[in-house]
């Protein structure tokens, strides 16, 4: 599936070795420093963790002095530091210099880690904070997006997006952006105190950097590319788990385990490959780098020698050169392996950028207003539906409603029959807007559905679906779901009217049974009882129920219908079914052919007139099984 920024996949497919225009990678750091900014909150854990960070690479360049100073001290070209001013407090002078270097290392050392701590903690504050609020961005706009989005995206991949790409960006600023600032400020600063000692030293260094630069970006580049593929190949494997985690009746039952298996070890394959080129780039680079730092030691040895030799520097001074060195390039190897985490970080900030982008289509607008308590007169006008695809370039969409138009008084039951994919559980999403109509309306007592907030709305209109959705908590929350402090008497009572109450108090902990993710230990029949007290309890006044006992056996099937009579009495009732049981509760019967209305009229009437329904109706009472008649996709008469 295509996505708004499409860029990246494209170039993930360019041949090896070309890589992308570098406006286009500057853009990325933009975007990715941006998306920090963004979600970052308050600014002062970041100034702190900064002002910690100078401190650091203002000790780590004082380091080298105190040694640089001994070193000359005890070569005879620099006095004791009495005679340099230092007032007297041993009588030994010479121990004197000696200890107060040594202790000048130990607080320079101090201080030096001390800046490095608070500048962590500053900055996991920050870092936390600001994963803390991608995550919950990102887990609201998932919840408003269309259903369009959800019916093509891979759960695991989308998981993967809001944990692990996240804490990619929280990681970033928590350990990898202080490496960075701090090594660049001990690179620069380094340099400055060279520069200002020896030009002919600084010279070196000088040539260095380039070099340096260049080599790093050419390491760095490798790494992102590889790290890109890698975040990709660690989505694929999260979405190949989860689909088999959430179909394992099917896997086993089916014994296409080993097939799952095969396709899950070959991406974990594709991935450790990936991590193992990373890893063979990281040490890659390291090996230039030492290398490089050698000969960049050994330059400056040589060339310090021959001043010392000349008088121009002393041997103290040749330490401190070497010391300085050493301390640029600590940091530019640092900053080359944390700049490796950038490329990780873009790849990461994109995948969450395609989702924070996603606009929501079915969305409260200025002019929604919340619902009144509506009456439930439900009316479709000339409904032309189509599932659009997500983006313009994708394949054309098929219209599956054409000029959808009836309606249900308050209280009236309306059964939709037809073949499979004839279009009727598209009109039941149109009435809670999972999706938008592209022409026509859906009206509640005479007001557009479009015109209430999504919330008013969707808190009037309950749906009974064919997979009943439990959810991790217990028996009396799932009744309750959505409701802010439930009764736990109408919590019972909901539950006896759906005759759910006396296999609820059978359970081993009543109504705080905690049921699994899947309430794999309840029946389907026990289920959609459960389903059935939850609407009960919200007791809206327009109910969509669709396929509510397909799959169920007769007996959960006529326990369910039996529910459902006292759920939809009073209230007005859009009936999915294939079960001329149900649908014989209803008052009005509208069969859908190919997105279309073909029939329609009370269950009576089009049972004694010849045609689609009383053909369904006439083979499911001559079968004498009524509850379960032939699903007409496969048996009716379409
Ligand atoms: N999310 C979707 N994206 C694209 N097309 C869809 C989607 N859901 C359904 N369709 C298509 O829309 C048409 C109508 O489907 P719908 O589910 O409304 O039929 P139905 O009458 O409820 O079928 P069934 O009785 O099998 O549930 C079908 O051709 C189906 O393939």
């Amino acid at each position: 599936m295509s996505s708004v920024d499409t860029k990246p996949e494209r170039r993930l497919e360019e041949p090896p070795g070309r890589e992308p225009a570098p406006a286009r990678r500057r853009s990325d750091t933009v975007r990715a420093f941006a998306l920090i900014r963004r979600f970052h909150g308050s600014n002062a854990p970041f100034v702190l963790g900064f002002l910690m960070l100078v401190f650091e690479a203002l000790t780590a360049i004082l380091e080298p002095f105190p040694i640089a100073y001994a070193v000359d001290y005890v070569t005879g070209r620099k006095p004791s530091l009495r005679e340099a001013g230092l007032p007297a407090f041993l009588a030994n002078e010479r121990v004197e210099t000696v200890l107060v270097l040594g202790l000048a290392i130990i607080l320079i050392a101090a201080v030096n880690k001390g800046a490095d701590s608070l500048s962590e903690v500053f900055l996991a504050r920050g870092g936390r904070t600001l994963g803390y609020n991608v995550r919950v961005t990102m887990y609201d706009r998932l919840q408003k997006l269309p259903m369009a989005f959800h019916d093509k995206r891979r759960t695991g991949d989308v998981l993967t997006r809001v944990t692990g790409d996240v804490l990619v960006v929280e990681e970033f600023v928590v350990a990898s952006l202080s490496n960075i600032v701090a090594s660049a400020l001990l690179l620069v600063g380094s340099f400055v105190v060279l520069l200002t000692r020896s030009p002919e030293v600084a010279l070196i260094a000088l040539v260095v950097v380039p070099v340096l630069a260049l080599v790093a970006n050419w390491f760095s580049l490798r790494l992102k590319r590889v790290s890109k593929e890698q975040r990709s190949k660690e989505g694929d494997l999260a979405s190949t788990a989860q689909e088999m985690l959430s179909s394992i009746r099917l896997v086993q039952s089916y014994g296409r385990g080993h097939v799952d298996l095969e396709n899950f070890s070959k991406q974990s394959d594709q991935s450790m490959r990936a991590s193992l080129r990373i890893a063979t780039i990281q040490a890659q680079f390291s090996f230039v780098i030492a290398v490089l730092e050698g000969l960049t030691i050994a330059g400056v040895l040589w060339l310090s020698f021959w001043l010392v030799d000349r008088g121009s520097i002393s041997p103290g001074t040749l330490v401190l050169f070497v010391m300085l060195i050493q301390n640029m390039f600590k940091p530019s190897r640092k900053i080359v392996s944390e700049w490796y985490k950038v490329g990780k970080l873009i790849a990461s900030t994109e995948r969450i950028e395609e989702l924070l982008e996603r606009q929501p289509t079915v969305t409260d607008t200025l002019l929604s207003k919340p619902a009144p308590a509506l009456e439930g007169r439900l009316a479709f006008h000339d409904v032309t539906f189509s599932y659009r695809p997500e983006h313009e370039e994708e394949a054309e969409s098929r219209v599956v409603l054409h000029d959808i138009t009836f309606s249900a008084a308050p209280g009236e039951v309306v059964a939709l029959i037809g073949p499979s994919g004839a279009g009727k559980s598209s009109i039941a999403q149109l009435i809670p807007r999972l999706y938008d109509p592209d022409s026509g309306t859906v009206t509640i007592d005479g007001m557009d559905v479009r015109d209430f907030t999504l919330a008013s709305l969707r808190g009037q209109v309950s749906l009974v679906l064919q997979e009943t959705l439990l959810l991790t908590g217990t028996v009396a929350e799932n009744i309750a779901y959505g409701i802010d402090d439930p009764d736990p008497a109408r919590v019972e009572e909901a539950a006896r009217l759906a005759n759910a109450h006396e296999f609820i108090e059978e359970l081993p902990r009543g109504y705080d049974t905690v049921l699994g993710e899947r309430a794999a230990t309840l029946s389907g029949g026990q289920r959609q009882r459960l389903a059935i007290a939850r609407a009960f309890i919200r007791r809206a006044p327009v109910l969509v129920l669709d396929e509510p006992t397909t799959g169920l056996d007769p007996e959960a099937a006529a326990q369910v219908t039996e529910a459902l009579r006292s759920l939809i009495d009073g209230t007005t009732t859009i009936i999915i079914s294939h079960d001329v049981d149900l649908v014989s509760c209803a008052d009005r019967i509208l069969v859908i052919n190919d997105g279309r209305i073909v029939q329609e009229g009370p269950p009576q009437v089009l049972a004694r007139t010849s045609g689609p329904y009383a053909d369904l109706f006439g083979r499911a009472t001559a079968a004498g099984t009524p509850g379960a008649a032939p699903t007409p996709g496969r048996e009716g008469p379409w």
